[in-house]
């Protein structure tokens, strides 16, 4: 008998679906094994407005696979002119479940995001006033600060005045990828929580730039040393309840990713629980696996866990390494070890 494993059927609680051909085919990668996703607006031009969120909405369940069962869960990119009363309204209506902060600049399609801080002022109000999660890609952009402390930076200079200025303002920190990260999410109350990815809990930045640049492993906020991929590990494993999975599956196609100024992304959707898995095996944690990916993102976001479950199997894991589009393929994340867990 090979060892089995079932847990209540995951939720990813950080997408990038796209649009148009790039929606139809990646959005059978994650509904095969999801129920629920928090979908990314950054599309070109953003999901900006409730309007442009419900329109969105409507062409991924057009797209949605044969008899699929899954619910995208909606969220409004934050802008300099975001309307609070639109954001309430769209939340009311059950249409929105966050708005996603991006720093002008910090990363894919970022240029229609926040510059000065003051000036969402009134939509944060809002949001701290009706319970709506702020979802934070949490870098700051000045040249003059290095790639690699991006985020440490911005949780002292942004988030953590962001949070005093706003009492009872709930915020994910979104994709962490360092011990300071960490520490300061566990010492905060439950207003505040953190989704960690799967790759970065499997690459440090040598698996990046050691032995030959690989692009298919860079990504935003990119990846960190070892000690603090150790420390996503520990917080990951640890069935902390303000920590959850966000994946971040980012699709690029190779044409985008393999270039002089490649973009950022990993795409993790196709392997992502068969990843995990061995990873809470390795970190003799598989008790805490379900608590990762099925029961503390739905309590953070006040949404029952799902009902129906999925089940793994010790039986070995095989992928695609590239997913066909109509714009060309897209390289799925490779963990670099032979995969032990095989969703059936
Ligand atoms: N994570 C990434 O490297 N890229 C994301 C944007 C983001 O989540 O920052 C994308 O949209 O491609
Ligand atoms: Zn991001
Ligand atoms: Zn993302």
């Amino acid at each position: 008998m090979s060892q089995s494993l079932t847990l209540r059927r995951p939720d990813d609680w950080h997408l990038h679906l796209r649009d148009g051909s790039m929606l139809r085919a990646v959005l059978p990668e994650t509904t095969r094994h999801f129920a629920r996703a928090i979908i990314m607006p950054n599309l070109v031009p953003p999901v900006v407005t409730a309007a442009d969120a419900r329109a969105y909405r409507d062409r991924i369940l057009a797209a949605l696979p044969e008899g699929a069962d899954f619910t995208p869960l909606m969220t409004l990119y934050l802008t300099e002119d975001t309307d609070p009363e639109d954001v309430a309204a769209a939340q009311a209506s059950g249409l929105v479940h966050a708005v996603k902060l991006y720093p002008a600049g910090a990363t894919t399609n970022s240029a229609s995001g926040v510059r000065n801080f003051d000036k969402v002022r009134p939509v944060l109000e809002k949001m701290a006033e009706i319970g709506l999660p702020l979802c934070v890609h949490g870098e700051v952009t000045d040249a003059d600060i290095d790639i690699f402390d991006r985020e440490a930076v911005f949780i002292d200079r942004v988030l953590d005045p962001i949070r005093r200025a706003t009492p009872g303002l709930r915020v994910v920190m979104e994709h962490i990828t360092t011990s300071n990260a960490v520490d300061y999410a566990s010492a905060q109350d439950d207003t505040l929580g953190a989704t960690i990815t799967t790759h970065h809990l499997v690459i440090n930045r040598n698996h990046i730039l050691a032995g030959g640049i690989k692009p298919h492993y860079y990504c935003l906020p990119v990846a960190k040393r070892e000690t603090h991929r150790r420390a996503l590990r520990r917080a990951a494993t640890s069935g902390a309840a303000r920590v959850f999975l966000g994946t971040d599956s980012a699709p690029h196609t190779d044409a985008n990713k393999l270039l002089p100024c490649g973009c950022a992304g990993c795409f993790t959707a196709p392997n992502t629980l068969s990843i995990l898995a061995q990873v809470f095996e390795e970190e003799g944690a598989l008790h805490h696996l379900e608590a990762f990916t099925s029961l503390n993102g739905p309590a953070f976001y006040g949404l029952p866990p799902n009902e129906d479950t999925v089940t793994l199997t010790k039986t070995g894991a095989t992928y695609p390494t590239q997913i066909a589009t109509d714009d060309g393929p897209v390289t799925v994340f490779d963990p670099g070890f032979p995969l032990d867990w095989a969703v059936t």
